[in-house]
């Protein structure tokens, strides 16, 4: 496989930044896109898939480096899977605690049984812009939608993920935690596995 020191990361989100170069260790620097731009691409498609490989080819082209993308986000099942892809978009924009808001609010009255929901993350890696060939890994992890918020780490839905495998929402995880056992680290030991880099 490839023998990567360097990769671009094609997202602005700087809590994935931390998060992903904190599982990739010292073996491959992780440089943000934003060093190169701060124009978001829009995030056309319909589907966690398509959305990665967009953000990563954009990325490679604008930086001429490999490039990696993290496409997530939260699907409840209450809400048949919304707000899915539009997670970070979810409250028009309005960032994190407008999301939150709007999806105590969905789930307003909603019984424990029904408020199933699962976090996903589709890596993409593409060695070039053109690439025919992109590395694509997903993660998967299943928990529950609190009543209210709770905990101060990790970044965007993490108060209101409640996870099942600790009693605790994802922001009351350590962050050395969260790395451990997240739809992110899932995908992530995929991807390390696809590398050789385990
Ligand atoms: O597209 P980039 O630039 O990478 O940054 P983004 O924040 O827009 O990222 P996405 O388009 O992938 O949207 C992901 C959404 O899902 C949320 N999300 C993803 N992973 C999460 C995690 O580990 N904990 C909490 N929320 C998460 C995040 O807050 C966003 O609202
Ligand atoms: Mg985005």
């Amino acid at each position: 496989m490839m023998n990567i020191k360097q990769l671009v990361l094609a997202s602005h989100n700087a809590g994935k930044l931390k998060e992903l170069q904190a599982m990739l260790g010292d073996s491959v620097q992780l440089r943000s896109i934003g060093e190169w731009s701060k124009v978001e691409p829009e995030e056309t498609g319909l589907s966690f898939v398509e959305n990665a490989i967009l953000k990563a080819r954009n990325a490679a082209r604008i930086s001429g480096l490999p490039a990696l993308a993290d496409d997530s986000g939260l699907a409840v099942d209450f809400l048949g899977g919304a707000p899915g892809i539009y997670s970070a978009r979810y409250a028009d924009g309005q960032g994190d605690a407008a999301n939150n808001a709007k999806l105590l609010d969905a789930l307003k009255d909603v019984p424990q049984a029904e408020r199933g929901a699962q976090f996903v993350c589709v890596l993409a890696l593409v060695r070039h812009a053109d690439d025919p060939l992109p590395i694509l890994c997903e993660g998967l992890w299943h928990g529950r939608i609190l009543t209210a918020a709770s905990g101060e780490h990790g970044f965007g839905y993490d108060p209101l993920f409640w996870v099942p495998e600790r009693d605790v929402s994802s922001a009351e995880l350590s962050p050395t935690d969260k790395n451990q056992i997240s739809h992110r680290a899932r995908a992530m030991d995929l991807l390390r596995q696809r590398l050789g880099l385990k």
